[in-house]
């Protein structure tokens, strides 16, 4: 209209419709930033949404899935794959907007100006997406293969980094490491193939969606009608301002398919470890009759294609009893100690506290009787005091200290350089053994349940902590119901009962006295870790002991070999 009226001053201005494109232009770009924040907004609370819903859904499902999943995996699924869904949300919807609208009004008002420049330009438009189809051909599985080396490129990093100790101590990096080149070559390859299959296609299609292209044909078409009187100079002019919209939108509309293919493959991911079934949970609670434990004919197996670990395994335990688990490594002793808490759940029998099948509990419920301390003992990167306090949450910072004391670590924790501030470092890095150890002893004290499972809690005793750790141990294990497995036979005399396993079958039980006067398995443990107790390494000794426990019979040797794991002193007399 406004090139109209230059033409022919006789017309009076279009004030009214430029008034209306003034408005529409203002409104364009203030619902533009109001539909940024909006869907950004969208997007941070989609991501914490998720997150907390993975985080809390993974405590419930079994510790093998979390296993066999992976941890690098796992991680790549809360981290990067919600992170594609918060990126989808905040860039998708002003993009929708430009993909859709956009060309859909360019197309109408084409239509209007001459429906035969609008069909030119859809056609260079439909030429295209024709070309880029060719492109994106094999793009879902290429993508997904892509996306699938990227995970072996991040778990092969975080096991290199995980492992530094081992690695610098065995292959100074070569191995390790070349795994992690192996997946970064791997990686290469995918991305180096794919753009190869798809460069020349993928470049063309961009260059004919460009403006440009639309440009130069409406300049060229409309030049030709109107040389030949078929069109207006004005209508030529007006559809060389809009022709190029639905071009424009073309890089948004390829932008937008880019960003739903990710989100997919992100949403069937994080879709995939949702949909893993939690441990079942019952409908109502059911309160235990007291804290005896039962094993009620017990058998189980990790995964359903391996053998039972454990079979028919039946023993109860008195409340406020000791019971001790030993046996030869691999006998399943972790395993008990794991089926408790519902680390797993059995696959036939049934394990009882107070007479209430721990499958009846729900996990908060169960987590209300049972306190575990492991040999893995895990410290998180915050301060000691916090680490404590994860035992309970509301402790205040005497009862922290107060457990400290009982645990035997307040002397050591006051001699750090913050005290009860100092960070633990990750894992706990800037802590002994034995020291991670009393921390999660004074956690467990402040956790103060009527159960507790120790797992190897001696395991990184030495002389100079073992009797620090032991009389923490006796003042966590007052008047409770304990379940340990101990390599030190010593640390285990004085248990009420004691269980003697052998290749996932309960072979022997008993008081330490009654065991030792049958000529069995215990008895055979008990003198070979007796006769151990006199040995040791030196310069000379240390070549007969090798050759003497050659000599050895199987049973003996697991004697030496578990003093050995247990810092025993191996010493000839
Ligand atoms: N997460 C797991 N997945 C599959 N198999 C496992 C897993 N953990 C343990 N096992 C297997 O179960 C068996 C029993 O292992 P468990 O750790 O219970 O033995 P243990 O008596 O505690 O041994 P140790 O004294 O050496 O710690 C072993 O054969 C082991 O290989």
């Amino acid at each position: 209209l406004a090139v109209e009226v230059m033409a022919d001053s006789n017309q009076a201005w279009p004030t009214v419709e430029i008034v209306a494109a003034t408005f529409c232009t203002i409104l364009a770009y203030v619902l533009r930033l109001r539909s940024f924040a909006v869907s950004h907004c969208a997007a941070f609370r989609l991501e914490t949404i998720l997150r907390t819903q993975l985080s809390e859904h993974l405590a419930k499902v079994s510790m093998g899935y979390i296993q066999q999943f992976g941890a690098s995996k796992l991680s790549k699924v809360i981290q990067d794959d919600v992170k594609e869904l918060h990126v989808f949300v905040a860039d998708s919807t002003p993009l929708y907007a430009r993909a859709y609208a956009a060309p859909i009004m360019t197309l109408i008002g084409l239509l209007i100006l001459d429906w035969r420049l609008a069909a030119v330009t859809v056609g260079l438009l439909v030429g295209g997406f024709l070309v880029l189809g060719i492109a994106r051909r094999d793009h879902g599985d290429l993508s997904k293969r892509y996306m699938e080396t990227r995970e072996q490129v991040s778990a092969a990093v975080i096991e290199y980094v995980q492992a530094m100790p081992v690695v610098r101590t065995f292959d100074t990096g070569t191995s390790t490491f070349g795994r992690y080149s192996e997946a970064l070559e791997a990686y290469r390859e995918i991305v180096v193939n794919w753009y190869r299959s798809v460069s020349f296609s993928s470049r063309f299609s961009i260059a004919l969606l460009n403006p440009m292209p639309t440009l130069v044909l409406l300049l060229w078409a409309g030049a030709w009608l109107f040389w030949s009187n078929e069109l207006e100079f004005s209508t030529w002019l007006a559809t060389l301002l809009i022709g190029t919209g639905m071009a424009e939108s073309m890089m948004p509309l390829i932008s937008l398919q880019h960003l739903i293919g990710k989100a997919k493959i992100s949403i069937t991911r994080i879709n995939n470890v949702l949909s893993e079934k939690p441990l079942l949970q019952p409908d109502k609670e059911y309160v235990p009759q007291g804290c005896d434990i039962c094993f009620d004919n017990v058998s189980f197996r990790y995964t359903e294609d391996s053998d039972y670990v454990l079979r028919n395994v039946s023993f109860s335990t008195g409340e406020g009893t000791i019971t001790a688990l030993v046996g030869p490594s691999g006998a399943g002793k972790t395993t008990i100690a794991r089926l408790l808490p519902r680390f797993w759940d059995v696959n036939e029998g049934k394990i009882t506290i107070g007479g209430v099948d721990v499958r009846s509990f729900t996990s908060e419920n169960l987590m209300q009787y049972v306190a575990f301390v492991f040999q893995d003992t895990f410290l998180f990167a915050q301060s000691i005091a916090d680490n404590i306090r994860l035992g309970n949450p509301n402790a205040t910072m005497e009862e922290i200290v107060e457990a400290a004391k009982v645990a035997q670590a307040h002397e050591f924790i006051m001699q750090l350089p913050n005290g009860y501030d100092t960070c633990a470092g990750e894992r706990g890095t800037f802590l002994s053994g034995g020291q991670k150890q009393r921390i999660t002893i004074a956690r467990a004290i402040l956790q103060n349940r009527p159960i507790l499972v120790l797992d190897e809690a001696t395991a990184f005793a030495d002389p100079e902590n073992e009797a620090s750790i032991i009389e923490a141990l006796a003042a966590l294990m007052k008047g409770k119901t304990v379940i340990m497995v101990a390599h030190r036979l010593t640390t285990i005399k004085d248990a009420d009962q004691i269980l003697v396993f052998d290749k996932g079958s309960l072979v022997e039980s008993g008081k330490h006295c009654d065991l030792i006067s049958h000529d069995g398995t215990y008895a055979r443990l008990w003198s070979s870790y007796e006769r151990s107790q006199a040995w040791t390494f030196n310069s000379e000794s240390q070549t007969s002991s090798v050759c003497s426990s050659a000599l050895l019979p199987d049973e003996e040797l697991f004697g030496v070999a578990e003093a050995i794991s247990g810092n025993l002193s191996v010493e000839e007399a």
